[in-house]
């Protein structure tokens, strides 16, 4: 029997992507809601109990209620791509690469919490520093970073694309964000396996799909001898024997003008980048990803394909 899967949220933003990706797939059968009936939470728990696995497309609020509908039901497996698990202790994290445990973690877990697109840049960068020991404890992170509008959902692709919107948004570039208190930094800090919670400073840009990183840092404030090459090299020992991650080379690297933030749209990719002068005194970490793709809609399906092969 083909596994069922259920999109509860499939008529928005992130939920769109995943049947987009899903089209196509005779391996699957996907259960549907009507798109007028997608807050009828009678359908909408029937569906989630008849699925095999749930991904979860909702607002956290929205989230928390859907888990709660399936709580009697140990058959129904759930990936939830809101912020509302991920980091509670009994769900896995699901970004694959991110450890060399974390693929048979996310195979054989029940329950799913799939990244946060500006987390997804930020630990790609940063875990791989503190398991190699080169970023010390303490050490004071700062993660800057530009999305795509989709990244703000049904509401801001409105808020920019429709020129009647009563409260559009009309900037080509926006810093938002401002109190520090990000949703994302707690996943953030505990993935990234920071002692001290990142300063994180999210921006939108007005483009639709496309997402860069950015993890600048003081040489001489890492671990003795740290140099690009030292940083680098942890990186690509790190995402060894995998293709969704590629750790661009530094020779490369230091040949380009300027990065795309659009580069990856459309692509279930990440590039990391080191960025610095040979013997010069920064360094700085950059991770280019669709927000979209590996940062949310395509890290579903590779999570979805994982608990699959279980
Ligand atoms: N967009 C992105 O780049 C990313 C999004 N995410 C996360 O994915 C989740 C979905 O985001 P996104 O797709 O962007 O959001 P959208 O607003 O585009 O879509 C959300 C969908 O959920 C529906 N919905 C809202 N509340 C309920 C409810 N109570 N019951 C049933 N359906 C409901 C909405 O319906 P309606 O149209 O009626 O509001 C809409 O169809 C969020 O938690 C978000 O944080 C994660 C990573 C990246
Ligand atoms: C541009 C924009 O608004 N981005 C969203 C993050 C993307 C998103 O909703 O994803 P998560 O579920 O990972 O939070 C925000 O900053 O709240």
């Amino acid at each position: 029997m083909k596994p069922k899967i259920f999109i509860d949220g499939e008529h928005g933003t992130t939920g769109l992507q995943i049947r987009a990706r899903m089209a196509g797939r005779s391996d699957l059968e996907l259960l549907s809601i009507p798109e007028a009936e997608r807050r009828n939470a009678a359908m909408r728990e029937d569906l989630l109990n008849g699925a095999d696995i749930a991904i979860l497309c909702l607002p956290d609020d929205a989230s928390r209620e859907a888990v709660a509908m399936v709580a009697g039901n140990n058959r129904v497996r759930i990936i939830d791509t809101s912020t509302a698990h991920r980091v509670a202790p009994d769900w896995a994290y699901g970004f694959a690469e991110m450890d060399k445990a974390q693929p048979t973690k996310i195979r054989d877990a029940r329950h799913v919490s799939n990244p946060g697109c500006y987390p997804t840049g930020a630990i790609g960068v940063i875990r791989p520093l503190r398991q190699a020991g080169i970023l010390p404890d303490g050490y004071p992170v700062t993660v800057n970073a530009v999305s795509g509008y989709t990244g703000g959902g049904k509401q801001m692709i409105a808020q920019i694309e429709d020129e009647n919107h009563p409260d559009r948004i009309s900037a080509p570039h926006f810093l938002y964000g401002l109190p520090l208190k990000h949703k994302h930094v707690p996943e953030m800090k505990m993935h990234g396996m920071l002692e001290r919670a990142p300063i994180f400073s999210p921006s939108v840009g007005k483009f639709p799909q496309g997402m860069i990183v950015q993890v600048p840092l003081y040489l001489d404030d890492l671990a003795a001898g740290a140099t690009l090459e030292s940083i680098h090299g942890a990186l690509v020992q790190h995402y060894a024997g995998q293709s969704i991650v590629e750790v661009v080379p530094l020779a490369e690297s230091a040949k380009l003008g300027r990065i795309d933030a659009a580069e990856l749209a459309g692509k279930d990719t990440m590039k990391l980048f080191v960025f610095g002068t040979p013997g010069g005194a920064h360094v700085n970490l950059v991770a280019l990803l669709d927000n979209l793709g590996k940062g949310a809609s395509g890290a579903a399906v590779q999570n979805m394909d994982l608990m699959l092969s279980a």
